[in-house]
């Protein structure tokens, strides 16, 4: 059986050929404008969907691909090593002059790429801060152990004077091409000679509330669990990627800037549930500004959503009291829990499906490396016994009838269907028999798929032997 886990090592892949990754030298890469549709538009139309991950799938992919690896803008003058971090480039997507506090701080968030493991990472900056005692960092190690799919998972943080400051860093994972929950439904959009365009109340459709309350319930239940506060639910602070994921971002930072002012847990979980309320409020009138004017963002609120929505909101910002928790919050959900999780096995399904396509087109891949290493090797071109007899001969042939095929007409047959099912059937080794006919047509041989598997088998393990 092939097993394409041995094959990195079979094809001989040099690690060291990845090296470029770990070093800041080489690691930039300028944005060219990508035709997303270039590798499909000829596939035949029988194929569609059946032989690579959908086009959707695929964008949305590429671009966080492109977002790991965009350059930053040159002049920035940034530390090149930031205790272990290099290749910083900042995530930033407002005009500078539109500038919010963190707390009281200004706070900037950097892509920075991990020297040791080569793996991208946010880095939350608070500017001109001051550590005041070592201890401030114990609430670090805590939101670090916290790892649950609707929070960025914290991993470090430490002070530097690199930005010419004191700076606060905390290392968050990095999620690419992630957007803020107020960069997706609040932001006013601004286009040239034209009106600002401010978001509407009621636009976010109910079902899509639901599945913000499901996760950012869930993720404050975990981190109340674990003894600690959110202590920053906003907008600006919950991060979306993909289809409505969200993850609360920047936890663990308040803690560190508040160290000094010491404050009951249970007390700080309260003010976690009226931040969601709030969050809640804003999303739902389509403006921040709403939860200065409480009657106003209800009677909004009752014109576009349902009661029960209503009701979770009233909940969460109402008085805080002892025996309020997010838990309760789960039995308001209801049966909506069960949409959402319907939805969620739906994607993975879908997910997989993709994937198994993937996997199939990874064996064409290595097979098609195969045939590359072996056909045409100009060291052996005279040497008529490697590439005109015998197994050689009918790989060559094999290749020829897989892509060299005319027409009556003799035109190149371009058949993407037709390829793929040779691969395949030879990648199986099936036992159904061929006809492969020499270029001069003098001479013909009948063979089966097995045959030539082993013929391809005996030829590379030779090649890789010498
Ligand atoms: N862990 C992360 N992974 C990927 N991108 C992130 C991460 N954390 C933040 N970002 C991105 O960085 C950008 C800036 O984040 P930030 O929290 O500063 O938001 P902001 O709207 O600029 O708020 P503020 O005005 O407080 O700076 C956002 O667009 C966000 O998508």
């Amino acid at each position: 059986m092939y097993d394409p886990n041995a094959d990195p090592a079979v094809l001989g892949y040099d690690p060291a050929g990845l090296d470029s990754f770990y070093g800041p030298t080489q690691y930039a890469f300028t944005r060219q404008p990508l035709n997303y549709h270039l590798y499909t538009k000829p596939r035949p139309e029988t194929l569609a969907h059946r032989y690579f991950i959908s086009d959707d799938t695929r964008e949305e992919l590429t671009r966080r691909s492109e977002a790991t690896q965009t350059a930053p803008p040159p002049g920035l003058n940034l530390p090149e090593d930031l205790q272990g971090y290099h290749t910083l480039a900042p995530l930033e997507h407002h005009e500078p002059d539109k500038r919010r506090r963190f707390v009281t701080w200004y706070s900037t968030v950097y892509r920075a790429i991990n020297s040791k493991d080569g793996v991208p990472y946010a880095l939350r900056r608070i500017e001109n801060f001051r550590l005041m005692q070592q201890s401030a960092f114990t609430a670090i190690e805590a939101w670090s152990r916290v790892r649950h799919p609707n929070i960025v998972s914290v991993r470090e943080a430490f002070t530097t004077r690199s930005f010419s400051d004191n700076s606060l860093v905390v290392v968050h994972d990095y999620h690419p091409d992630s957007h803020t929950l107020y960069e997706a439904h609040l932001q006013a959009l601004y286009v040239p000679y034209q009106m600002p365009k401010h978001p509407k109340p009621g636009t976010i459709p109910e079902r899509t509330m639901w599945s913000y309350v499901i996760q950012i319930a869930n993720a404050i239940r975990a981190v109340h669990d674990a003894g600690l506060a959110v202590r920053i639910v906003d907008v600006t602070k919950i991060l979306i990627t993909g289809k409505n994921r969200v993850r609360l971002s920047a936890c663990g930072i308040v803690d560190v800037l508040m160290h000094e002012a010491q404050a009951d847990v249970a007390f700080l979980q309260q003010e976690d549930l009226v931040m969601f309320g709030q969050l809640l409020m804003q999303l739902a009138c389509g403006a921040t500004s709403v939860i200065h004017n409480p009657p106003k963002a209800m009677e909004l609120f009752a014109r576009f959503y349902s009661a029960d929505l209503q009701k979770v909101t009233m909940f969460l910002i109402g008085t805080p009291e002892p025996r309020k928790n997010i838990g309760q919050v789960f039995d308001m959900v209801g049966s909506r829990l069960l949409a959402e999780m319907d939805e969620m096995q739906t994607a993975a399904d879908r997910l997989e499906g993709e994937l198994m396509s993937e996997l199939e087109n990874g064996r064409l891949v290595r097979l098609l490396c195969k045939f590359g290493f072996i056909n045409e090797r100009p060291e052996f071109a005279r040497e008529s016994r490697w590439s005109e007899t015998g197994d050689r001969y009918i790989i060559k042939l094999f290749r020829d009838y897989v892509f060299h095929q005319v027409d009556e007409q003799g035109n190149p047959v371009v058949n993407l269907t037709h390829v793929l099912t040779c691969l395949n059937k030879l990648d199986a080794g099936t036992d159904e028999r061929i006809m492969l006919i020499s270029r001069d047509e003098q001479s013909c041989l009948v063979v089966s798929y097995k045959e030539i598997k082993a013929c391809i088998e005996s030829a590379f393990s030779e090649l890789s032997r010498r």
